[in-house]
């Protein structure tokens, strides 16, 4: 039995490189898509929001130089074509997908419209939302909390290349311990990496849980919907 009637799922785009140097990893798409479909299939309504740090980061752009929020818009693109190619990969696996994007690029993807992606849930569509919140200056974990909280998903899980939350980033510091739970004003208050400040603060605000746990890790998604002992639960 599923744990969740609607939840929201953050899969990091930087992830989607499998071992590649660069882009969409072939065998890794589709695996991840094969995940979402178990989840699918006992019931669970799937909205999805996928990164772009596979393709490029605003960051990256802007510390060499270039102007920030074109950086970031760049980086929304990004999020673009990976929601495409996530969406075709679920075709070709047999699910129905929606993109629904925050900027407007009309031939591409419909837009953005809350009532419609309501709509797609019911009917068991999965909806990938693209382009991040549409605004440079954020993040994909805060367009997951803020497409999340609109939708009324129970939790938002954050699919990312740790196995959970840590008292320190595990990739630094092998000291680093896990926790299995963490409230949001101590994870805010410790400056823990792994989610930006305002995806925390919006989900702490809204009462929205979140859950760390690996992408990597085969059945950890399952696991997290069934409500079983996986990764890290920040809470209220
Ligand atoms: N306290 C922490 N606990 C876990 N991970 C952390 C922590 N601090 C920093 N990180 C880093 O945060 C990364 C996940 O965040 P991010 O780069 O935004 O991933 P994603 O591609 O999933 O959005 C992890 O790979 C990890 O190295
Ligand atoms: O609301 C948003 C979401 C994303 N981005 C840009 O899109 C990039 C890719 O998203 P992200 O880094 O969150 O992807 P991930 O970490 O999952 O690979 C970011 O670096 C930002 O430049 C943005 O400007 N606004």
């Amino acid at each position: 039995m599923p744990a969740y009637k609607r939840i929201l799922l953050k899969l990091s785009g930087e992830a989607l490189m499998g071992d590649d140097a660069y882009g969409i990893n072939r065998a890794t798409i589709v695996r991840m898509v094969q995940e979402v479909r178990e989840v699918t299939q006992m019931g669970v309504e799937v909205a999805v929001v996928i990164g772009g740090g596979n393709i490029f980061r605003g960051v990256a752009g802007g510390s060499v130089g270039m102007d920030r929020a074109t950086a970031d818009y760049m980086g929304m693109l990004a999020t673009v074509m990976n929601s495409l190619a996530l969406a075709d990969t679920m075709r070709q696996e047999g699910m129905t997908a929606r993109v629904m994007s925050a900027i407007a690029i009309e031939q591409v993807v419909e837009p953005y419209v809350r009532p419609k992606a309501l709509q797609y849930l019911e009917e068991g569509k999965v909806v990938v939302f693209a382009a991040g919140t549409g605004n440079p200056f954020f993040t994909t974990d805060t367009a997951a909390a803020l497409r999340g909280a609109e939708i009324g998903a129970e939790i938002v899980l954050k699919a990312t290349k740790v196995d959970g939350v840590y008292t320190a980033d595990p990739k630094k510091d092998p000291e680093a311990k896990r926790y299995s739970r963490i409230s949001f004003d101590e994870a805010i208050t410790r400056n823990l990496q792994v989610m930006d400040g305002a995806a925390f603060a919006l989900c702490r605000d809204q009462k929205l849980p979140i859950k760390v746990f690996s992408i990597f890790k085969p059945g950890a998604l399952k696991r997290v919907v069934q409500g079983e002992d996986e990764g890290t639960l920040v809470h209220v």
